[in-house]
């Protein structure tokens, strides 16, 4: 790495090894078994390892990149943590690449890091942990440029556990083999916790072959990702910027889509309200227009409205 790498390159290729050295800490307090879960609100739990990781990682990025606004979920300022969780060597193979025009001269002031340090807390306390990830997204100028998506659970056929998935727009993704979903059927991918009648509705109206319900944004993103499923339908407030960031900038660098349910990006901002309030919307390899519209309109007028 050189001092000419840009700051978008630099940031992402030290997400990378973050968003690992993370992945160690949600396994080592699983494996310890206390989880210290605090409830932060109605089916909204928070555990040792999303309070530790989260500090890691934004320990980690403030340390290098000390100008840039970071904002995660848990809330933590706390920078003071042990050196062995401080994470200081950017993942190389990043570095090889090439930054696309559009971002190379992106400065300081145009990022903001949205850090989700476990999605899918609730699937970590019941033992779901294939449906956990550690999300760091990078926005600029209020868009959702590049993520990671790290699998701390992810169980490779040669034994090797974890894996890290990122995506650039402008430049594509790593970390896993895109698959495009089967032509023949619909499949939804959406919550397992988070449900209600409204959203029910939403998902009805696609008459889908199948529904899963699995937990996490991020999740739910790798399914459109490796051809599990062709929509994410989740159509009620409760997910936050931190949630969608890293998965809508993976997913569209890989050619999707990830909106509101009224087919509208979401803004990514440090002054941007934190819960998205009309749900979310993502599909890969459909006309996502044409998705928006087969969902009712006063579903999707009444999603978000009070
Ligand atoms: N009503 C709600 N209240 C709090 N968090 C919600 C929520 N609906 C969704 N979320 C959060 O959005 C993420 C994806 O939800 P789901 O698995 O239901 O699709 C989870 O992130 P975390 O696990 O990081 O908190 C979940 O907690
Ligand atoms: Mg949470
Ligand atoms: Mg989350
Ligand atoms: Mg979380």
């Amino acid at each position: 790495m050189t001092s000419t790498t840009p700051l978008v390159m630099r940031i992402m290729a030290l997400s990378i090894s973050t968003a690992k050295r993370a992945g160690v800490i949600i396994r080592d307090v699983l494996k310890q078994g206390d989880l210290g879960i605090v409830d932060k609100g109605k089916n909204d739990p928070q555990t040792e390892a999303d309070r530790s990781a989260e500090k890691c990682i934004i320990a980690s990025l403030s340390k290098k990149f000390p100008t840039i606004k970071i904002i995660g979920e848990e809330g933590g300022t706390d920078l003071n943590v042990c050196d062995d969780w401080l994470v200081s060597e950017p993942n190389e193979s990043f570095l090889q690449q090439s930054c696309p025009a559009a971002w190379q001269d992106a400065q300081p002031e145009d990022f903001v890091i949205w850090v989700d340090p476990l999605d899918g807390t609730a699937e970590y306390t019941q033992g779901f942990v294939e449906h956990v990830t550690v999300l760091i997204g990078v926005a600029i100028k209020n868009s959702a440029v590049g993520g990671i998506i790290h699998q701390p659970f992810y169980q490779h056929a040669s034994g090797e556990i974890g894996r890290t998935i990122w995506g650039l727009k402008g430049l594509g993704t790593g970390g896993f083999t895109p698959v495009a979903p089967p032509k023949d059927e619909f499949i939804i991918t959406t919550t397992r916790s988070h449900s209600n009648a409204l959203h029910q509705r939403a998902v009805d109206v696609f008459n889908a072959s199948k529904v899963l319900k699995v937990g996490g944004a991020g999740y739910k993103v790798l399914q459109l990702l490796e051809g599990k499923a062709h929509a994410y339908v989740f159509a009620t407030p409760g997910c936050k910027k931190w949630d969608t960031c890293a998965p809508e900038a993976v997913l569209e660098a890989n050619g999707g889509t990830l909106t509101n349910i009224n087919g509208e990006h979401y803004e990514y901002h440090a002054d941007v309200e934190h819960v998205n309030r009309r749900g979310v919307l993502a599909s890969v390899g459909s006309d996502h227009k044409e998705l928006v519209e087969k969902i009712p309109l006063d579903v999707r007028q009444a999603v978000g409205s009070k």
